[in-house]
């Protein structure tokens, strides 16, 4: 395993009955760095997070978190890796506070609430009921959830999904603040443009393939005809059919 991979990803395959969701995939993540996963609907971004954090079990192939074998190793890493997911139903009718508390509550290893709040900027809202918060103050709490074990590893799906520019822009920052304290992030998102200006490296699914990684500025310098943005590289490799080159 290479001493900066946080994550390392070698040929996993996993399938739903006869659909192949992901095909023999490899890649690795460096500790520190906010890892972005983009690809059209179905291409299989949720299923690899989710082989990534332990809440799925691969078929074929290995994932090596934090030096340790996700398929025999996975309990081991509960206290180092948290996952955000789309259905924060769950903490609809508690307040800011009892939600973090009540997740905190899962783990032994602790990060400090009144911190959280002050950081992710929740304080004033503390004791609000999180379904009567904005779209950009709730996926604010479900980010404070993600983080109330002081994970090193955050993965995150389409957690900006919704949400206006100032939302997105004060999330990237709690996300920017994140990777300063030496969190490793895997996002999720269908948006090119902050998976160009936020992430350090991506990598492109295409029905169930890793067809492209590397960073947003080498991506888009090696597109083929040449192109300025992340929607170049999307159209290339996760769409037109022209795509589908190895990495
Ligand atoms: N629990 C499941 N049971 C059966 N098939 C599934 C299941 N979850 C996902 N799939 C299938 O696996 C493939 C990959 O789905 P996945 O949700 O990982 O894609 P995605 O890239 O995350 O899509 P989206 O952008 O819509 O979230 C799709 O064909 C999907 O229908």
């Amino acid at each position: 395993m290479d001493k900066q991979a946080i994550i390392q990803v070698d040929t996993v395959s996993k399938h739903y009955g006869t659909n192949n969701a992901i095909k023999q995939v490899s890649f690795q993540v460096k500790k520190g760095e906010i890892f972005g996963l983009i690809g059209k609907t179905g291409a299989g971004k949720t299923t690899l997070l989710e082989l990534l954090s332990g809440n799925q079990i691969l078929d074929e192939g290995a994932v090596k978190v934090m030096g340790f074998d996700m398929g025999t190793e996975g309990d081991k890493l509960k206290e180092h890796i948290n996952i955000f997911s789309q259905s924060t139903s769950l903490v609809d009718r508690l307040t800011v506070r009892e939600a973090l508390d009540m997740f905190q509550g899962f783990y032994h290893q602790k990060n400090n609430v009144d911190g959280i709040l002050k950081q992710f900027g929740l304080t004033a809202y503390e004791d609000k009921v999180v379904r009567r918060l904005s779209g950009g103050l709730r996926q604010r709490t479900t980010l404070a959830i993600a983080v109330v074990n002081d994970p090193s590893i955050v993965f995150l799906d389409e957690p900006t999904t919704g949400l206006d520019a100032q939302a997105k822009k004060e999330y990237w920052a709690i996300l920017a603040a994140l990777k300063l304290q030496g969190k490793t992030i895997v996002i999720v998102s269908h948006d090119m443009t902050e998976i160009q200006y936020h992430c350090d490296r991506v990598g492109v699914m295409r029905e169930g393939s890793l067809v492209a990684c590397d960073s947003p500025t080498k991506l888009i310098a090696e597109l083929p005809g040449g192109g300025l943005t992340m929607e170049a590289v999307y159209m290339h490799y996760a769409v037109s059919n022209a795509g589908g080159v190895g990495v």
